[in-house]
């Protein structure tokens, strides 16, 4: 870091005494823009989508967190966001501003009303609103982390900065078809003079409100808004500061704004673009983002790879954004990706849409999609969690299973399903649970062959004494076993399955079971560990992407409350490194990291015992950071 460019004097055109002393005082406005929706826009480029991501991760997600920024920081947080004709897209907006406040709205138009004059405007109504001491305007793909911003004010106070920033000097382009062209060009030379990165810059209150107080018409604006800005500041001779803090591509200890800079060449030697998706509850979201951070952890480049994500909406989200819980955009995005990368869908709101159109049936044609049929499902019980288990110590301590569960047949997808009219004229429901027997041939080998990287024992759960379908899968496992005489192999019926589980769940290793039985044994699984959130979960198929998923679901019952535990997300990206992958290394760290975090007695409310400190799911999320950083450290 080091100051740019100081001066001695304030010049003529500034004067820090210019500033409105009658609105009331805060240390910074943070304005985050955002936008209405645009008509064909792909789903990364979805304003409301990533408002909600920002709200699931640093920007307040209720007026009443709002205000407690305000409050206790002197920290406003607002999207800046002017008017439209479109009455449908002001309603939408109205009503997201009802639910969870944080909208600036501008006296602009937007869609005719170019950036840098969105920017003036924004400046205009915060000096007005407010006499801040700095004056910030992000984009809305950065995560900001506001305490570290509120330190770093102290600093540029003390070198008395008003324009902070990530300073660069672009080249300017005079080709109509580059997408940054400049039609000004001939003013100028190859590159542009020194100007701040416009993703996140900073200008300090007094130079925001004189800014503000130019008449029209006496500034010039250029194509691009940062280098606009650039050119205004150094027209007023003001301080720059050039604090890399502020564009940081990985989370460390002092940043304060991470995001993917765009880049002209890679020094990288792979690209893994990975989707994730996520459903409107707070609650995943926010693990989610836990996720998104990992997929920024440097380990990635240390390993030479560098994780590039695409979001695309899947079950409730992308019903309110399309009408169908699984877009074909989405299928499409996942099928080019090297790994997917998903939160939890589903939610009370779309609880009462007929069958084709829940959140549910995205998640099944995703899987079906892709081809997912292997879904592994391990339940360990970490020493630290061993007494957080509803169960007794003795009981669960040690244990490691590994659930393989068929996760693109039997009676999720066999047909025919339905509801119908009996003789008796009353209504009936019906699903047909079927297995071809190639379909449990190939589940069978990709359990044996875990099972031989483990402890070399396999129990195959079914209903054999009551269903054909069963009969036939213990067949077929059976026929297939003879291929690995190595392995032991058992079979059990699921009711029983259920009950051993709880009673010794130390005498499982490895288990195969179909699609229903293992959704449910698995979830009964999760209680050994001490919560439904600890466990991960990978699916794969024999090629193509596989789908990494906590096994939980999006917990509507504790939406909102910040308090789910996001470790399951992030063992889930564990999960994708390692079989998605292919990067072992990455995987331990990300899982040493959550392990580091338990050691230093952090536990989410899901897992909290005595003696422990209870944290909810965003500074869980913190936690885990600072642990990668420190664990990236003591490996570099
Ligand atoms: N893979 C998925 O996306 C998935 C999986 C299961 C359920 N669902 C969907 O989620 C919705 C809710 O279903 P549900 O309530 O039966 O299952 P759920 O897994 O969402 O919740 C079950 C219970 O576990 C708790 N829980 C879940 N995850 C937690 C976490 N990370 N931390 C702390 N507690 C956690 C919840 O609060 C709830 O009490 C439904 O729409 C369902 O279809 C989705
Ligand atoms: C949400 C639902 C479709 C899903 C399933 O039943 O497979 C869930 O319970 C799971 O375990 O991932």
């Amino acid at each position: 870091m080091r100051n740019e460019r100081a001066t001695e004097k304030p010049s003529k055109l500034f004067d820090h005494k210019e500033i409105n002393n009658e609105a009331p005082k805060v240390l910074c406005v943070v304005g985050v823009q955002t936008g209405f929706p645009k008509a064909g826009a792909s789903p990364q480029y979805n304003y409301a989508l990533r408002r909600k991501a920002l709200r699931s991760s640093w920007f307040p997600s209720s007026r009443s967190a709002l205000d407690d920024l305000h409050k206790k920081q002197g920290v406003v947080v607002r999207f800046i966001i002017g008017h439209t004709s479109n009455g449908l897209d002001e309603a939408a907006l109205a009503a997201e501003d009802r639910e969870f406040g944080g909208f600036l709205r501008l006296p602009i138009e937007e869609g005719y009303t170019s950036l840098p004059s969105k920017t003036v405007s924004f400046l205009k109504l915060a000096t007005k609103l407010f006499t801040a001491e700095y004056i910030v305007k992000i984009d809305d793909d950065v995560y900001l982390r506001v305490g570290n911003l509120v330190l770093a004010t102290q600093q540029w106070k003390r070198l008395h900065a008003d324009y902070v920033g990530c300073m660069k000097n672009g080249d300017v382009y005079s080709d109509p078809n580059m997408r940054w062209f400049e039609r000004q060009w001939p003013l100028l030379g190859k590159t542009y003079f020194t100007h701040a990165w416009g993703t996140l810059y900073v200008l300090s209150g007094s130079v925001a409100a004189h800014l503000s107080s130019v008449p029209d018409g006496l500034l010039r604006f250029f194509g691009n808004e940062d280098v606009t800005i650039g050119a205004w500041m150094l027209a007023f001779n003001v301080t720059h500061f050039d604090d890399r803090r502020l564009c940081q591509t990985s989370c460390t200890a002092s940043s304060i704004g991470v995001y993917d800079m765009p880049q002209t060449g890679s020094p990288q030697s792979k690209i893994i673009p990975s989707v994730t998706a996520a459903d409107l509850s707070p609650i995943p979201d926010r693990a989610l983002s836990a996720g998104l951070l990992v997929g920024k952890w440097p380990a990635g480049e240390r390993e030479g790879v560098t994780f590039e994500f695409t979001e695309a909406p899947i079950g409730g989200a992308a019903i309110d954004a399309t009408g169908s819980p699984l877009p074909e955009e989405t299928l499409q995005i996942c099928r080019d990706s090297d790994a997917v990368l998903l939160a939890a869908i589903g939610g009370y709101k779309w609880d009462q849409l007929p069958p084709e159109q829940r959140p549910e049936r995205g998640l099944l044609n995703l899987r079906a999609g892709l081809g997912t049929f292997a879904n592994l499902r391990p339940a360990v019980v970490l020493p630290h969690l061993a007494d957080a288990s509803t169960l007794k110590r003795e009981v669960v301590e040690g244990v490691d299973i590994m659930i393989v569960r068929e996760l693109v047949g039997g009676i999720y997808f066999g047909q025919p399903r339905g509801f119908t009219t009996n003789q008796e004229g009353e209504r009936v429901g019906f699903n047909t649970m079927i297995y071809s027997e190639p379909e449990v041939e190939r589940i069978a080998h990709v359990a044996f062959q875990l099972a031989q990287k483990r402890k070399g024992r396999l129990c195959s759960v079914e209903k054999s004494n009551v269903l054909e379908v069963s009969m036939l899968w213990k067949e077929v496992i059976t026929r297939v076993g003879e291929q690995y005489p190595d392995i032991e192999l058992s079979h059990m019926y699921v009711d029983n399955a259920a009950m051993q589980i709880i009673r010794n769940p130390k005498s499982f290793d490895t288990i195969v079971t179909g699609n229903i039985f293992g959704d449910i044994l698995s979830d009964a699984a999760s209680m050994l560990t001490g919560s439904l959130g600890m466990l991960p979960s990978a699916s794969t198929s024999n090629d193509g992407p596989g789908i990494f998923e906590p096994v939980h679901g999006s917990a509507p019952d504790i939406a909102g409350q910040d308090i789910a535990n996001p470790l399951a997300m992030v063992l889930s990206a564990a999960m994708m490194c390692r079989y998605g992958l292919s990067l072992p290394k990455v995987a331990e760290q990300l899982e040493r990291a959550v392990t580091a975090a338990l050691d230093a007695g952090y536990r989410t409310g899901d897992l909290h015992t005595p003696g422990m400190q209870k944290v909810g799911c965003s500074e869980m999320g913190d936690v885990l950071v600072d642990c990668m950083t420190r664990e990236f450290a003591s490996v570099g």
